[in-house]
């Protein structure tokens, strides 16, 4: 599989050697415009990268740079997204202090005044607080996430053995989407760090404000970007507010991101085992998807324009490894399906749990926008029924359209269920 790098795009290794022209060969299934960043030492003398269209070569080469894979376990970096003001700080103050098994550390993205500006961090275990300095050259995480973001963490690194975790707080305006991607990365270059997942917080007050405001251009807002994308949802702020408008706000969030469970909290209070290790991005989890196709008819409830949705589809039957490429090139690369509104569906996040015609093992998919990621985990258990299960969380998703579509990829049984 080849990875041809997007121009402008940095990549570098763990040794900090930059990648310029390379290609790499490496388990994700990605193509083309791969925006992908490893993190590593990044030199910033070199941070222009110009590649164009690499040549096809076989693909059992070896990938010269990813070599010395470090011993030592992955760090989980969970990231904590959700609008100003709604409790993220709280929330990271909260597990600071909370006696756990874990050596948390916390990387507070804030806007800062000027470009350059000192970043308090805290590593903290079981209550206790060491506070380091950490220089970043722009305070604001969203606008330069890949240097801010990769320098942190390297710096982070550093101190490995300090800590186990790493939390990392948004700004309230941050799109977690380039950010996910940031952190994302895979296992076979090398990363110190995964993505364990992303835990949007709401203030139960505002969640409906923020939510249905409309931007002047016409984009989706900041908020249901993060409600999207999470993999986690906390409604804050529980005592703000009466029953009913818990209850109003909660169908709002369902009605754009029903795979993410729902957490009421005051003060984010909040049993830590429900939001760490979620290990959203390299597992599926099935019994979630039940709940969730079990949940379905309840959705759809008029209270926003929908543009932002979820989508769940089931297929029986298989896919071919080329139905697996088009599925990726249709939905997150060309954006070639149409909807009958003449709309193309744009795809924030994806997961979903396939049968490949050849594969005896599930095949797990992931994708956040155009990034995607196609794996085999586990033995189909014998006598189950082969399928393939999708979770399709984004703008302009109509469910016949993507049905359609899904069902035109089997090329065995194609029955599909209500
Ligand atoms: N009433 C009430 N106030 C809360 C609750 N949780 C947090 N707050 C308050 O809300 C305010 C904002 O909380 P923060 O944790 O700073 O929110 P944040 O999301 O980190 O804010 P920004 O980083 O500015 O986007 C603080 O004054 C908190 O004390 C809650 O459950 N109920
Ligand atoms: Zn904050």
């Amino acid at each position: 599989m080849n990875v041809v790098i997007k121009k402008g795009c940095k990549l570098w290794n763990r040794r900090g050697e930059i990648a310029l022209g390379q290609r790499f060969v490496r388990g994700k299934k990605s193509k083309r415009h791969c925006p992908i960043t490893v993190l590593g030492m990044p030199d910033d003398d070199n941070i222009a990268m110009v590649v164009g269209e690499v040549p096809e070569q076989d693909d059992d080469d070896e990938a010269p740079l990813l070599v010395d894979a470090p011993e030592l376990p992955r760090v989980p970096v969970t990231i904590l997204s959700g609008y100003l003001g709604a409790g993220k700080t709280t929330l990271l103050n909260y597990i600071l202090t909370q006696q756990h098994n874990k050596k948390v550390a916390v990387i507070l993205n804030e806007f800062g005044e000027g470009s350059s500006i000192e970043k308090s961090l805290n590593v903290g275990h079981a209550g206790e607080l060491y506070e380091e300095w950490l220089e970043l050259r722009n305070g604001c995480l969203c606008c330069s996430v890949k240097d801010n973001g990769v320098k942190a963490i390297e710096n982070l690194m550093k101190k490995r053995g300090k800590f186990d975790y790493i939390l990392l707080e948004t700004t309230g305006l941050a799109d977690p989407g380039p950010i996910a991607s940031l952190f994302w990365v895979d296992k076979q270059l090398e990363s110190e760090v995964y993505l364990d997942g992303i835990i949007t917080v709401l203030d139960s007050k505002y969640a409906q404000k923020n939510i249905t405001e409309k931007r002047p251009d016409g984009q989706v807002n900041e908020a249901v970007r993060q409600v999207a994308l999470a993999d986690l949802l906390i409604l804050n702020k529980t005592d703000l507010v009466d029953e009913a408008q818990l209850q109003f706000t909660t169908q709002l969030v369902r009605d754009i991101n029903s795979s993410a469970p729902i957490i009421n909290t005051q003060r984010c209070r909040v049993d830590l085992d429900k939001l760490l290790d979620l290990h959203a991005y390299d597992q599926f989890d099935s019994q979630g998807y039940e709940t969730i196709l079990e949940g379905r008819f309840e959705q759809g409830s008029p209270h926003l324009d929908q543009r932002v949705r979820t989508v769940t589809v089931e297929v029986w039957g298989s896919v071919t490894q080329k139905g697996l490429d088009t599925l990726a090139e249709v939905l997150l690369w060309e954006r070639s399906l149409v909807t009958p509104s003449g709309e193309h569906p744009l795809i924030y996040r994806m997961k979903g749990l396939v049968s490949v015609v050849g594969e005896e093992r599930r095949v797990m998919l992931q994708a956040v926008k155009e990034l995607y990621e196609a794996e085999p985990v586990d033995a189909w258990p014998p006598s189950s029924p082969r399928s393939c299960k999708f979770i399709i969380i984004g703008e302009n998703l109509d469910e016949g359209t993507i049905r359609q579509f899904l069902c035109s990829l089997i090329t065995e049984t194609s029955i599909t269920l209500p």
